[in-house]
């Protein structure tokens, strides 16, 4: 799976990749540079828009390289060369060109504008200057295409500062960060290229990843999983807890995307009432009805447990979930049941995966969701080194955790930002489990299916969840 690394792990990789290719850190700038090059759009003019770092550095070699294939290339410094350091301040001496110091007048005059201002090195949102520059860019017409990483877009966490720049081509050097693909991070950057300047992955094997990009090829597992001789008890028991009155539809989802996921039997626990219309919407399913905290519900015997899709808070909710998660079941924890579980302070120990958003993410963490969202992986760690159990982090590059690695999911869209696919999604992954694949795989396929579904379909607008789930045998074609 392609790692990806956090800021403070980018100068090892530089110097492990220039340590390899036996070059000096000014040849790997010319080597970066060529490399961005090689990705630009069909241009006769460029804008080059450079700032104070290596990220700077790269855009001047860039210009110059530009500049000697004959395009008609302008660089916009927003620092000085004469204030320059290192190796930005060689390769601002090394270009030939024309150089200016405020935003050129006439801004689609150029075909291309790259955007050099800031990569790694970005430690604050972008003022003065710099904000008004990335605003030009902006407003450009022209196509744009940032070296490493869409400047103001924090390459760590994927928040993108206020502004920054929308590329419509983003080339990232040796390695992605986390935040090419959570939170903003896919909204800013456009196309997505890694060039590795061919320099194989094995150089950084001592440098720890912050993450690992989950990949279609995880669903061949799933292709693989049935045998001929099998039935449906092979393929596990499940419960899906949930559905408080006028809630039934979520279980039913959640069921439904269970029993299309392949789970052998699968019986739903919801309101006395509304039991008997289970199997009447889905006759696969089979449903057992609780009345109250009065009754001591017998729990037939299950591999997996997926507890809290419209659950509610009332006190039949309490009681529900309080006999289910003590009933020893490895289970898949999802929205009220989160929040319940937000709310007492009892051990959990039977809870194999929860799938907050961010919002229940912030209850249980007892925080803001900015908070969440400004650090999504150190939140879904937390949350996993916490409860002892598999996390999954919803929203724009989900992200799953089991306290030791995270993994981020590149795929799916704002088509999945409806009511009922997060049932639909925790379903698979109990689903799965039920099925013998560990926590950790389930929420990786589950999560990598789930996505990959909306962008079969593309629909560009909402893809309901009923539609997601009929869907999903498509992708594993
Ligand atoms: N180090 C190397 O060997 C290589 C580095 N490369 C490039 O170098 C980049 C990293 O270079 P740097 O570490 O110099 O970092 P940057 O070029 O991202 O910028 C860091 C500079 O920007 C300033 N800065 C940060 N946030 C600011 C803000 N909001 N407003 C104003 N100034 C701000 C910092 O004080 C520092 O001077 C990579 O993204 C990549 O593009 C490539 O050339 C490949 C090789
Ligand atoms: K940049």
């Amino acid at each position: 799976m392609q790692p990806l690394y956090r800021s403070q792990q980018t100068k090892p990789i530089d110097a492990a990749a220039a340590d390899y290719l036996q070059i000096d850190s000014y040849q790997l700038m010319q080597r970066a540079a060529l490399a961005v090059y090689r990705h630009l759009p069909d241009c006769e003019t460029l804008l080059v828009v450079t700032g104070p770092g290596n990220n700077g550095g790269d855009g001047w070699v860039l210009a110059e390289l530009a500049r000697q294939d004959h395009k008609k290339v302008l660089v916009w410094a927003l620092q000085k060369p004469a204030t320059l350091s290192g190796d930005a301040a060689k390769a601002a001496e090394d270009y030939q060109g024309e150089v200016v110091y405020a935003a050129p007048a006439e801004p689609d005059q150029f075909d291309v504008v790259v955007d050099a201002l800031f990569g790694t090195g970005l430690s604050r949102a972008p003022g003065g200057l710099y904000q008004d520059a990335i605003e030009y860019i902006n407003q450009c017409q022209a196509k744009v295409l940032s070296v490493d990483i869409p400047s103001g877009l924090v390459g760590d966490t994927g928040v993108a500062y206020i502004p920054t720049v929308q590329a419509d081509k983003t080339v990232a050097i040796l390695n992605m960060m986390p935040g090419h693909i959570t939170a903003d991070g896919r909204d800013y950057c456009g196309e997505l290229i890694l060039d590795r300047l061919a320099v194989p992955e094995r150089v950084y094997a001592d440098i720890d990843p912050s993450a690992y990009v989950l990949k279609q090829a995880m669903l061949n597992l799933l292709k693989q999983a049935r045998k001929h001789n099998s039935h449906k008890g092979s393929y596990g028991r499940l419960l899906v807890a949930g559905g408080q009155h006028g809630m039934l539809g979520a279980v039913l989802l959640c069921g439904t995307a269970a029993l299309v996921s392949g789970a052998g039997l699968i019986q739903l626990i919801t309101t006395q009432e509304q039991a008997p219309w289970v199997p009447v919407h889905r006759p696969e399913l089979m449903a057992l009805g609780f009345t109250g905290s009065e009754h001591q519900i017998h729990i037939p015997p299950a591999d997996v447990l997926i507890l809290g899709m419209g659950l509610g808070s009332s006190q039949w909710s309490k009681a529900l979930w309080q006999q289910l998660m003590t009933a020893n079941i490895p289970t898949v924890l999802d929205a009220d049941g989160l929040n319940l579980l937000a709310d007492c302070d009892e051990a959990a120990d039977s809870i194999a995966v929860m799938t907050p958003h961010p919002k229940e993410a912030a209850r249980l963490l007892n925080c803001a969701v900015k908070d969440i969202q400004a650090d999504r992986i150190k939140a879904v760690e937390t949350l996993a080194k916490r409860y002892q159990c598999v996390v999954v982090l919803k929203g724009s590059g989900t992200i799953i955790s089991d306290g030791e690695e995270n993994f981020i999911c590149p795929y799916g869209s704002a088509d999945l930002a409806t009511a009922g696919t997060g049932d639909v999604l925790a379903g698979m992954i109990g689903g799965l489990m039920a099925q013998g694949f560990s926590a950790l795989q389930s929420a990786q396929m589950a999560v990598v299916w789930h996505a990959l579904t909306a962008d079969h379909c593309a629909l560009g607008r909402c893809l309901t969840a009923s539609d997601l789930i009929r869907h999903l045998p498509e992708v594993l074609i």
